[in-house]
C-alpha cells in the first residue's frame, strides 16, 4: 500500500478502460474504480482488472446508516479488492459497521481489504466548508478531527489532501494510511480540485499513496505520462 501511485480509472465503460490500459499490457498497476465506472459495469469490471493482476481501490465512498453500510460492505468484500472507502461524516458507528461488514464478507483465509474514510473532499475549500457545512473550525482541524474519529472506529486510514498528511501522521500515527488525491504537476490544470499539491510535495509530506486521474488518463500518451509521474512520485526511473 505504501508508496503507491493509484490511477483513477474515471471512465464511462469497460471499453474505454481497455483502450486506456492497452499500452500498459504486462504491467501490474494499482487502479481505482469509482462510481462512474462501477455503476455502469458492476462487479465484472473488478473481476477483469483482477485477472490482469492489478491491485484495486474500489472507491464508492459509502455514507448511509450503519446497518446499510454493514450489509453493503459485506457484499463488496466478496470482490476481494485491496482498498475500499466510506465518508467519515457518516460517523464512528457507521465506520465501525463498515469494518464489521468487510470482516464478515471477506473471502475465507484472505485478509480483509484496507478500509479508509474520506475526511473533507479535496474539491472542498475552507471557505466553502465554513459556508456550506457550517463548520466553524479550520479545514485542517476538521480533517484532523475526522482522522481521529476514523482511527477510533478502527479503520486503516483516511483520504485527505497532501497538505494535511503530515499533521495526521503526527496526531494519529505514522502507520495510519494517508491516501491523497488532488495531486497535480505544476503544468497541469487544477480543474474542480481545491486542495492540490505536486507529487514531490506529497512525497516529502510522507503521504502513503497518491491518486492520479485526469493528468494520466486524459494525456495524449498515458504510458509516458505514467512513467513521468512515477519518477516524480518516487524519485526513480521505473
Ligand atoms: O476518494 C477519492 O478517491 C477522492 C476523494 C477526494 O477527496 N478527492 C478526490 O478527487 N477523490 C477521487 O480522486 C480522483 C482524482 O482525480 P483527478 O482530479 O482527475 O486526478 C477522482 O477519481 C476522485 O473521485
Amino acid at each position: 500500500m505504501n508508496n503507491s501511485l493509484i490511477i483513477a480509472l474515471d471512465f464511462a465503460n469497460a471499453a474505454e478502460v481497455d483502450q486506456f490500459l492497452q499500452p500498459f499490457a504486462g504491467k501490474e498497476l494499482f487502479v481505482k474504480v469509482g462510481m462512474e465506472l462501477f455503476y455502469q459495469e458492476g462487479p465484472s469490471i473488478i473481476h477483469r482488472l483482477k485477472e490482469s493482476g492489478h491491485r484495486i481501490f474500489l472507491d464508492l465512498k459509502l455514507h448511509d446508516i450503519p446497518n446499510t453500510v454493514y450489509s453493503a460492505m459485506k457484499g463488496l468484500a466478496r470482490m476481494n479488492c485491496d482498498l475500499v472507502n466510506v465518508h467519515a461524516a457518516g460517523g464512528k458507528e457507521m465506520m465501525a459497521a463498515a469494518l464489521e461488514g468487510l470482516e464478515a464478507g471477506s473471502v475465507s483465509g484472505k485478509k480483509r481489504p484496507y478500509c479508509i474514510a474520506v475526511t473533507q473532499l479535496t474539491s472542498t475549500s475552507e471557505e466553502q466548508m465554513r459556508r456550506e457545512q457550517l463548520i466553524g473550525v479550520s479545514l485542517e482541524e476538521s480533517v484532523l478531527h475526522y482522522a481521529s474519529l476514523t482511527k477510533e472506529a478502527g479503520l486503516d486510514g483516511v483520504v485527505c489532501s497532501a497538505w494535511e498528511a503530515a499533521s495526521i501522521r503526527e496526531k494519529v500515527g505514522a502507520d495510519f494510511l494517508t491516501v491523497c488525491p488532488g495531486i497535480r504537476l505544476s503544468s497541469d490544470s487544477v480543474g474542480d480540485q481545491k486542495r492540490v499539491a505536486t507529487p514531490e510535495f506529497a512525497r516529502q509530506a510522507g503521504v502513503s499513496a497518491i491518486v492520479v486521474g485526469r493528468s494520466i488518463t486524459r494525456s495524449a500518451d498515458p504510458l509516458k505520462s505514467y512513467e513521468h509521474w512515477m519518477e516524480a512520485w518516487k524519485g526513480v526511473h521505473q
